[in-house]
C-alpha cells in the first residue's frame, strides 16, 4: 500500500527497509516482495508519479528538470574549473521511479565488455555478462513502437527478453530518421549497428527507449505500481531518510538496521527497523550523503564535521564519474513543412494540439522523446591521445563517444532562436576519465551536499570532446544530408580549430545526468571500495547499496538499464540466500 504518513504504517519493523524508490530501489521492492512472507518498506522523499501527465508524456521530458521542478532534487555543482568556472544544474529525480521518472528514457544496456570488466575488477564472475544475460532478459522486453514502425533490420529480437521494462523504437517518425540510417549504410566510419542492446555498443541506430504505447516506462510503472497492492509491500512517500543508526556489532563489523526519517526539516524523526537488511538506493548523490551522516566514510573528514566515525571507508563520495554533454547545431534548409519540431517548440497552440493528439490516441510528436537517432563510436586506435593514455574503454566493443540526434533545437545552454529550423546533434564522451566527488556541506540532512563532477578534468576528456564535435560534422557532411543541412550554428558551430572547439566546449558542456560510482564496488579483499561484489557495505553488517553509486566505473552508455540488470541480480542473490555474508551468518 501507499502511505503519506508514517503514523499509518502497520508496524515499525520490516524484513527489508529500502531507502529510495528509483531505478534500483523499485526493482528491489518489487522482487523482494514477491515472497508473501517477506515484508518490505520503501521510504521515498518525493511524491507519487501516478496520474502526472508531464511525467507520462515522453516529449515533455526536458520540462521536468528545470530549476523549479517539483519532481527533482534541484542540486547544482560547484564551479567547474575546466568549464570557465560555470556552475551546472544537477537535478535528480525526487518522485516514485526516481530519476527514471524524469529521465530521457534511452534504454542502453551497454557492451558485454562493461560487465566482464566489472567481474575482473571485483574478482566476482557473477558480474560477467555470461552470468548476467538472464537478468537483462528478466528486466526488459521489446514492444512495438506506438506508430507501428517496422523494426526489421533495426533490432535483433533474440537480444531481448521478457521483463517488465517495455522498450521500443521511436514512436514518431522524423525526417532525419532515414537520413541517419542511410548515412550509416553508406559511410564506413559510421556503421549501422545490428542492435546496440546486443552486446556490441558501436554504430548508428534508432534509439531504443523505455516507452510503451506512447507513454514513459519508469521503474515505478514497470516494477513498483504493479506490486504496490501486495499486503507485504509498504511504500511511504514524502519522507526523507536522515540517518542510518548502528544497532549492534557483529563479526563483520557494526550492524546498521535502523533508519531515521522525517517529512521535513522541522518535523520530528521517526525510526523503523529492518530484521534482515537496509537497502540504500538513494542514488549517486544522496547515498554517500546518507552514509556520511551515519558515520560511514572518511573518518578524518567525518570528525571534522563533528560526526563520530563508525566505519572508516575513505572511498565514500569519491570517484564520482559523469559524462559531459553538449549540443552542436546545424541549420536545416529543407522546405518540407514540419521538417523539424522547432515550430511546435515555439507555439503554445501547436503544443496544445500535439498534446490533444497524445491524449486522444497516444500518438504523434509527443509520444516519442526529443531524440530519435543515436550512435556510439570508437576513437581511432592511432589517435594521438593513446600515446600517453591507456584506452579507458572497457573493451573493443565499447564506444568512446556518443552522438544523439534531435530533429529540432534542443536547448541545453543557449535558448532556441526565435526563427529557423535546426538539427541538434548532442555529443558526449562515453568513457570519461575525470573523477569528482560528493562531500558534506554540513551535518543537516536537508542541506544539499557539495557536488563536483570535475567535467573535462583530464586530457583524455578534453581530447575526446573535441573529437566528437568533429565526428558529428563529418557525419552530417555525407551526401545524404545534401539539401537538408545548411551551415553550422551556435557557439560550437562558430569554432574551427581544435583550440577554438575546446574553448567552445568549455562554454557549452553540461551534464548528461549520469553520475555514478560514489560508493563503488570492489573486490572483498582490497582496502578500497565501499561495497563488496554482493553490494554489501564493507566492514558493516545489515547494509546493502543498490543504485548507480556502486558501479565500479561509469558504463559507456545511459545507465538505467544497467541498474535494472544489477538490481535483478542482487534481488536474486538475496532471494536465493546466495550471498556470502548471509551464508556466513547462517
Ligand atoms: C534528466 C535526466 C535524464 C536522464 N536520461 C537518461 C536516459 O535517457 N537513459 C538512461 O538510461 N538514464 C538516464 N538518466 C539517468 C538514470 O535515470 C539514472 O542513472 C538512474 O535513474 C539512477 O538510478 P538510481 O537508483 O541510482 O537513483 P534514482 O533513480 O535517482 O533514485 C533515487 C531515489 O532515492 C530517493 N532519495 C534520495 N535521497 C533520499 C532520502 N534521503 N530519503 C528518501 N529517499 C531519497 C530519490 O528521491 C529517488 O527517488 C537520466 C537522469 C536524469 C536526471
Amino acid at each position: 500500500a501507499l502511505y503519506t504518513d508514517a503514523a499509518d504504517l502497520p508496524t515499525s519493523t520490516f524484513d527489508f527497509v529500502i531507502v529510495g524508490a528509483g531505478a534500483g530501489g523499485a526493482v528491489m521492492a518489487a522482487r523482494l516482495s514477491e515472497n508473501p512472507s517477506t515484508s518490505v518498506l520503501v521510504i521515498e522523499a518525493g511524491p507519487s508519479d501516478a496520474g502526472l501527465l508531464e511525467i507520462a508524456v515522453p516529449f515533455m521530458a526536458p520540462e521536468l528538470t528545470g530549476p523549479f521542478s517539483k519532481w527533482t532534487w534541484n542540486f547544482t555543482t560547484v564551479p567547474q574549473a575546466e568549464l570557465n568556472n560555470r556552475t551546472l544544474a544537477y537535478a535528480r529525480g525526487r518522485i516514485l521511479g526516481g530519476s527514471t521518472s524524469v529521465n530521457y528514457m534511452a534504454h542502453t544496456r551497454g557492451s558485454d565488455d562493461e560487465y566482464n570488466l566489472w567481474a575482473q575488477l571485483t574478482g566476482d564472475e557473477g558480474w560477467a555478462w555470461s552470468n548476467l544475460e538472464k537478468f537483462y532478459f528478466k528486466s526488459a522486453r521489446l514492444v512495438a513502437a506506438s506508430n507501428g514502425r517496422s523494426s526489421t533490420g533495426l533490432v535483433n529480437p533474440l537480444a531481448h527478453g521478457f521483463g517488465p521494462v517495455e522498450v521500443s523504437l521511436p514512436g514518431h517518425t522524423e525526417p532525419i530518421d532515414d537520413r541517419i540510417l542511410q548515412t550509416a549504410r553508406t559511410v564506413p566510419e559510421f556503421p549501422l549497428a545490428a542492435d546496440l542492446n546486443a552486446g556490441r555498443n558501436i554504430g548508428m541506430a534508432l534509439m531504443q527507449s523505455s516507452v510503451s504505447g506512447g507513454r514513459r516506462v519508469s521503474s515505478a510503472t514497470a516494477y513498483l505500481h504493479p506490486a504496490i497492492s501486495r499486503p507485504n509491500l509498504h511504500v511511504l512517500i514524502g519522507n526523507t531518510v536522515t540517518k542510518l543508526v548502528q544497532t549492534g556489532n557483529t563479526t563483520r563489523g557494526p550492524e546498521f538496521k535502523q533508519v531515521e526519517f522525517a517529512p521535513n526539516s522541522t518535523a520530528p524523526c521517526t525510526s523503523v527497523k529492518a530484521t534482515k537488511e537496509i537497502i540504500l538506493s538513494a542514488g549517486t548523490i544522496s547515498t554517500p550523503q546518507i552514509l556520511m551522516l551515519s558515520g560511514v566514510g572518511n573518518a578524518t573528514e567525518l570528525s571534522s564535521f563533528g560526526i563520530t566515525p563508525v566505519v572508516d571507508l575513505p572511498d565514500v563520495g569519491r570517484n564520482l564519474q559523469d559524462q559531459p554533454l553538449l549540443a552542436s547545431y546545424f541549420r536545416v534548409i529543407s522546405n518540407i513543412s514540419n521538417a523539424t519540431y522547432d515550430a511546435v517548440e515555439r507555439s503554445p497552440e501547436l503544443k496544445t494540439a500535439a498534446l490533444a493528439q497524445w491524449n486522444a490516441t497516444r500518438t504523434g510528436l509527443f509520444s516519442g522523446g526529443v531524440v530519435n537517432g543515436v550512435g556510439f563510436l570508437r576513437l581511432p586506435a592511432n589517435s594521438s591521445i593513446f600515446q600517453n593514455i591507456t584506452d579507458p574503454a572497457a573493451g573493443p566493443n565499447t564506444g568512446h563517444i556518443e552522438m544523439i540526434f534531435g530533429d529540432g533545437y534542443n536547448a541545453l545552454v543557449d535558448p532556441q532562436p526565435a526563427t529557423g529550423n535546426f538539427l541538434t546533434v548532442q555529443l558526449s564522451v562515453s568513457t570519461p576519465t575525470s573523477l569528482g566527488s560528493v562531500t558534506l556541506n554540513n551535518t543537516d540532512p536537508f542541506t544539499f551536499p557539495v557536488i563536483d563532477p570535475n567535467f573535462l578534468g583530464t586530457p583524455f576528456d578534453r581530447f575526446a570532446v573535441v573529437e566528437v564535435v568533429k565526428a558529428a560534422r563529418r557525419f552530417v557532411s555525407a551526401p545524404t544530408w545534401d539539401g537538408f543541412i545548411g551551415d553550422r550554428f551556435g557557439v560550437i558551430g562558430d569554432a574551427d580549430t581544435d583550440e577554438e572547439i575546446l574553448d567552445a566546449c568549455r562554454k557549452e558542456v553540461v551534464t548528461i545526468w549520469h553520475p555514478t560510482s560514489t560508493a563503488r564496488m570492489a573486490a572483498r579483499d582490497v582496502p578500497w571500495g565501499v561495497v563488496d561484489p554482493d553490494l554489501l557495505v564493507k566492514g558493516v553488517s545489515g547494509l546493502r547499496i543498490v543504485d548507480a553509486s556502486v558501479f565500479p566505473r561509469i558504463p559507456a552508455v545511459h545507465p538505467s538499464a544497467v541498474i535494472y540488470i544489477m538490481a535483478e541480480r542482487v534481488a536474486d542473490l538475496i532471494q536465493n540466500v546466495g550471498t556470502r555474508a548471509v551464508r556466513d551468518e547462517l
